[in-house]
């Protein structure tokens, strides 16, 4: 056979290129770090939206000339810009705030390896410490207690999720604590029917899972008939014990990702109601941290208005007032205090920023009580456009 048809041949070349590929995109990587270094040094924005579309559509022009098509192109750069970005506020964040502890960090999330906040925490510290000591907790209650005990430095806690919206336990739980957010992190989560041997999906008649993706799978365990759902506290343990069965007729939902860690195999893939399904994380410290001017940053507050009405209305006209944009509004009950609520605002801002004083300044004197529960560096990166005529040319 000529050797550009031999499959052991052409794989030798692409594993090469693919190597090649992966030192291309280091050696981008530390020239990034270079340019935040130079914005830290000019006090200029990370992000560059003209620069980042200018850059697209060049680089689309050049992938048609090489028979790439657009989407291609934009896709891939789009993660390559978006990876840029984070690593370059992770760099700049760090400046800003020397004390934060590395190279080793010590994280509390629910569950035990695999679980989605495990993976997720994983994914935060990767562009920030070389080690995390993992410390797998039962509860939302008990992560937090580990952080305010100090027995670890951080907690992880997802607190909303596209399909099956805000987690009330979290935003609970944050009314009584003195911890401060610290951090931001959106996941995307696509649970898969996982099994520990090769069986089909008619075999399966009990199906472990956490609450949460169960609610967000529902339109699939629904068209399964007969299967039974046998409710885990986490997803960790979910995959544990189906892992330990070895049976065929065990099912469980979890992340293709985690289930390798239990040997696990996906069955079925993308079982979410949602085809987009994310989670987004917050990190809690015992400390605040600083946001870089550089980084676009959020600020979270709870608060209580007084029982008149409008008060929620004329608390919303000052941050018109001040032009900032609130990301979300949540109200919870006030426990003990029936059918009166607590109000949780994320806001696209710095709090050190003078719009941000002058606004909470007037946010006291309107409520009955206003905390700041943290200001973080936003991680939601939405990725730059590109006009549709360059797409479509
Ligand atoms: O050129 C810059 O200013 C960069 O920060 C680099 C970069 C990129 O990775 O290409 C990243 C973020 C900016 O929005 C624009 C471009």
């Amino acid at each position: 056979m000529k050797d550009s048809l031999d499959l052991n041949v052409i794989r030798k070349e692409i594993t090469q290129l693919d190597q090649d590929l992966l030192s291309l995109f280091a050696k981008r990587r530390s020239l990034t770090l270079n340019v935040a270094k130079s914005k830290a040094h000019q006090v200029r924005p990370v992000r560059d939206q003209q620069r980042e579309q200018e850059l697209l559509v060049k680089l689309i022009q050049i992938g048609k000339e090489q028979g790439l098509d657009a989407h291609y192109v934009t896709n891939i750069f789009q993660t390559i810009i978006e990876d840029s970005v984070l690593n370059q506020q992770a760099y700049l964040q760090q400046l800003k705030n020397p004390n934060i502890k590395t190279p080793t960090v010590s994280v509390a999330f629910l569950g035990d390896k695999g679980s989605y906040s495990y993976l997720a925490s994983y994914r935060y510290f990767s562009r920030r410490a070389e080690e995390i000591i993992e410390f797998g907790c039962a509860s939302f209650d008990d992560i937090l207690h580990q952080v305010e005990s100090g027995n670890v430095d951080y907690g992880m806690l997802p607190i909303e999720n596209t399909s099956s919206g805000s987690i009330n336990e979290v935003y609970d739980l944050l009314q009584h604590t003195n911890l401060s957010i610290v951090g931001e992190l959106s996941q995307p989560i696509d649970h898969c029917l996982l099994t520990s041997v090769n069986t089909s999906i008619d075999k399966i008649d009990t199906i472990y899972a956490h609450a949460q993706p169960v609610q967000q799978c529902s339109n699939f365990l629904n068209k399964q008939d007969g299967i039974r759902i046998e409710y885990c506290d986490s997803s960790a343990q979910a995959m544990q014990k189906a892992a330990d069965s070895k049976l065929a007729n065990i099912g469980v939902i979890g992340s293709e990702e985690g289930g390798k860690l239990y040997d696990l195999m996906a069955l079925t893939k993308s079982i979410a109601n949602q085809a987009e399904n994310h989670s987004r994380f917050i990190l809690v410290a015992r400390k605040p941290v600083e946001v870089a001017e550089q980084i676009p940053a959020k600020t979270t507050l709870i608060l209580a208005t007084s029982q008149e009405p409008g008060a929620l209305v004329d608390c919303l006209m000052v941050l018109k007032e001040y032009d900032i944009n609130m990301t979300k509004l949540e109200s919870r009950p006030i426990q003990g205090r029936p059918w009166e609520e607590m109000f949780y605002i994320d806001l696209e801002a710095n709090l050190r920023s003078a719009a941000m004083q002058d606004c909470l300044a007037k946010l006291t004197k309107l409520t009955r009580f206003i905390k700041v529960l943290g200001c973080y560096a936003s991680e939601q990166i939405k990725p730059t456009n590109v006009p549709a005529k360059v797409l479509a040319d």
